[in-house]
């Protein structure tokens, strides 16, 4: 914690030293501008104390003024507190207006002085961290398109960030959500975070295995082991062998399947069909599933106990609808995607086509609106995208959509958003849930105050 000092009066300068020291903080004296400006381009400070009248020019502040405008350029986050000399708070207010966050008079209170002090190193280390978790987020953003999730939803920066949390440990994840909301990719995600990370993924449909073959595919097979049997065979329990092996639809299992499968989860050890010989299996389970689990479990046609052991944590995938911050960001990656491998003239979406993305219901989800787009780039004959070109079918989830046609993308979301609280009987909490936004940022947006 370092205090810059900018005065040309050496006894000042003195005083206002012992005094930070006598409280514990340090200090740093420049005489000039020049000197302070090359003490903040090489070392940092926590707060800048500056004078505004130098010698050659004792009233006007002019030099004080540049001074705190020039700092504020090259240290944009230093919070100056300009002093001025008694009398001339004129000067004070222009370099609040310059960028100053405080001033003080001359001769001032050595209380107040240390209050003022106080107060913008509380706001800095508030600031910092701010700053800290913007740019964490920021990174968590790019890292969440390295692996291709695009986002912008607080709803999915919370599952998200779990995610990157939960994908630390060896734990079973069981991933949740309507279908083509991204579940694989979320396997994906966690397997490219965890210590697993340069292990394989593999990745077993449980639905499109046979219940005659499913054995074979899972934990292999050796030469002989059935008639068809020419070779041994590696299973996929094998071949995931020190990484993450992806249990997909894992609804789809009948009940025998789901014996075998819990066994592998409880022991962790299997055996190659036609061998007597068990082996350990080292991998990370991640199971997904569009089904109620809940309800098969009621109508017998799950087993408890096989939850039990793959849903370590539960990580839900919420529906495209919602969370309608990330279509127009969707929109925009798979628009960009299509039109280079189509080598196609659109480049954007018209406003129309804008408003009819926003309202659609996208029962498919995002797959769908993979596929809406890979379409409208074909059909589209100039740069914009029509709504036309999007040729979307009757799953507008408000059935009015001449409620729409013709505001701005703005408004919109205004209307989206009243027609959502509407529904949900003007209950904020229930209707910002539905919108996957936080209640304080529907508010926000309705631009209203929260109530308290
Ligand atoms: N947030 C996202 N950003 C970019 N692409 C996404 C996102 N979510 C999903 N996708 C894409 O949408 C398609 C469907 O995603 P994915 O297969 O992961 O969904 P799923 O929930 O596993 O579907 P299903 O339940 O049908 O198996 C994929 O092509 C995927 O790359």
């Amino acid at each position: 914690m370092t205090i810059l000092i900018v005065d040309d009066d050496s006894s000042i300068v003195g005083a206002l030293r012992l005094l930070l020291t006598s409280e514990g903080l340090a200090s740093h004296a420049c005489a000039s501008p020049r000197e302070a400006i090359e003490a903040v381009g090489r070392e940092s400070f926590d707060v800048a104390l500056v004078d505004l009248n130098y010698l050659d020019d004792t009233t006007s502040g002019k030099e004080g003024l540049a001074l705190v405008r020039e700092l504020k350029a090259i240290a944009p986050h230093l919070p100056v507190i300009a002093m001025t000399g008694w009398g001339t708070i004129g000067v004070a207010v222009e370099a609040m207006r310059e960028g100053a966050v405080d001033f003080l008079e001359k001769p001032w209170d050595n209380h107040r002085l240390l209050n003022v002090i106080r107060t913008q190193m509380r706001l800095q280390a508030t600031d910092r961290r701010a700053r800290r978790l913007e740019a964490e987020n920021e990174a968590l953003r790019e890292e969440g398109g390295q692996a291709g999730i695009v986002w912008r939803s607080p709803a999915m920066g919370q599952l998200l960030d779990i995610a990157t949390r939960v994908a630390r440990s060896d734990m079973p994840v069981l991933i949740t959500g309507e279908n083509g909301t991204g579940k694989s990719l979320l396997a994906h995600f966690i397997h490219e975070r965890s210590s697993r990370a340069e292990g394989p993924f593999v990745a077993v449909n449980m639905g499109a295995l046979a219940e005659t073959t499913f054995e074979s595919e899972m934990f292999g097979h050796t030469k002989g082991a059935y008639t068809d049997a020419k070779a041994d065979r590696v299973g996929r329990v094998e071949l995931a062998e020190g990484g993450t092996l992806f249990l997909d639809e894992i609804a789809n299992l009948a009940m025998p399947q789901q014996a075998k499968i819990l066994r592998l989860l409880e022991e962790r050890v299997y055996e190659r069909l036609g061998s007597s010989n068990a082996r350990h299996a080292d991998v990370r389970f991640i199971s997904a599933t569009n089904a109620d689990l809940d309800a098969l479990i009621a109508e017998r046609s799950f087993r408890q106990d096989l939850l039990y052991r793959l849903n370590g944590v539960t990580l839900h995938m919420p529906a495209l609808r919602e969370r309608r911050e990330d279509i127009p960001l969707l929109a925009d990656a798979f628009l960009k995607r299509a039109r280079t491998r189509y080598a196609s003239p659109a480049t954007r979406f018209s406003a129309a086509a804008e408003r009819a993305l926003l309202a659609y219901a996208w029962p498919g989800n995002i797959r769908e609106m993979q596929h809406v787009i890979e379409r409208s780039v074909l059909l589209a004959q100039g740069e914009a995208i029509g709504d036309g070109d999007l040729q979307l079918g009757g799953s507008l989830s408000s059935g009015a959509h001449d409620d729409i046609d013709g505001l701005t993308l703005e408004e919109v979301e205004d209307w989206f958003i009243r027609r959502t609280l509407a529904q949900h009987s003007g209950n904020a909490n229930l209707a910002a849930k539905a919108l996957g936004i936080s209640r304080s940022a529907l508010y926000r947006r309705l631009g209203r105050q929260e109530p308290t």
